[in-house]
């Protein structure tokens, strides 16, 4: 039987799920963000930085933080968003025989003041994380109950830790496009993706991908969303990072499902995105 139950994370109000065969996740409801995913044999999955802010002060640097309404810098607003900066609220749980969930939402009473007159939209968003086994899979939606539509863009913007980035690659990308951040546009032309430098790409189609890492083989797969966003900041701007420390690039690598421009939500309209990791 799946445990619920609420406690801390640094100074957050979190809750800890545990699914009948042992296996664990930490979600925080500041961000409705993952902190820590452990499969059932104890081993944890995701990568939280040493120096990250854990009292709700700025956004969380590591395992999954909730983009929306806007990728990155892709629109008028905060970067990457408000909703990974909010309190969510805990609004379900429970399980059957193989599977246990945690569900989360935000609506627009909850948002501080400055981002609710900032994006004056009806909203609400919900994200529930379900532990299967050695899966985990994460069901994100926005819904529009308002009379306009909005424009939005969305990720999960997830942290994987890695153990050392040397041993650490991406296969299931080749002769996909992508653009990189010097914004030049390429195919990919080999079959795995190492990390030798700075990666900050957007593959824009969709196909399942897998992280290898000198411990484990992750796959990866994605509904609903348009691009993968691959990311590690490489030496030199890991260093410009204040909530990480100067080695830890060496440590993770971030694979986001994303839908990274801003495309409207019609008026009573809903989106789903579904992201699944299996070990
Ligand atoms: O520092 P932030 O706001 O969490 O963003 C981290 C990174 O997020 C990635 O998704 C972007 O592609 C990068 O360009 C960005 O640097």
């Amino acid at each position: 039987m799946a445990v619920v139950k609420m406690t801390t994370y640094g100074e957050l109000p979190a809750v800890h799920l545990t699914a009948a065969d042992g296996a664990q996740a930490t979600v925080s409801l500041f961000g409705a963000h993952l902190l820590s995913w452990k499969t059932g044999d104890g081993q944890e999955r995701l990568f939280v930085s040493s120096k990250t802010p854990l009292d709700g002060s700025k956004a969380i640097r590591g395992g999954v933080p909730v983009i929306f309404p806007q990728f990155n810098v892709r629109g008028p607003g905060l970067r990457h968003g408000f909703a990974r900066i909010s309190n969510w609220r805990l609004t379900g749980q429970g399980g059957d025989g193989g599977s246990s969930y945690v569900e989360f939402s935000l609506a627009p009473q909850d948002l501080a003041e400055e981002h609710r007159l900032a994006w004056p939209h009806a909203f609400a968003l919900t994200l529930r994380f379900t532990l299967h086994g050695d899966a985990l899979e994460m069901d994100y939606s926005a819904h529009n109950p308002g009379a306009q539509p909005f424009p939005f863009g969305v990720a999960l913007h997830t942290y994987y830790d890695v153990g050392h980035l040397d041993a650490t690659s991406i296969s299931g990308l080749r002769h996909q496009q992508y653009t990189d951040h010097h914004n030049n546009t390429r195919v990919q032309d080999y079959p795995a993706l190492h990390f030798t430098e700075k990666h900050d790409r957007m593959y824009e189609v969709t196909p399942n991908v897998t992280l290898n890492t000198a411990n484990a083989t992750l796959r990866l797969e994605q509904q609903g969303f348009e691009q993968w966003v691959v990311w590690n900041p490489g030496q030199e701007d890991a260093a410009a990072l204040v909530d990480l420390a100067d080695e830890e690039y060496l440590n993770f690598v971030c694979i986001e499902p994303a839908r990274i421009h801003q495309q409207p939500l019609a008026a009573g309209a809903t989106w789903t995105g579904k992201h699944k990791i299996s070990v």
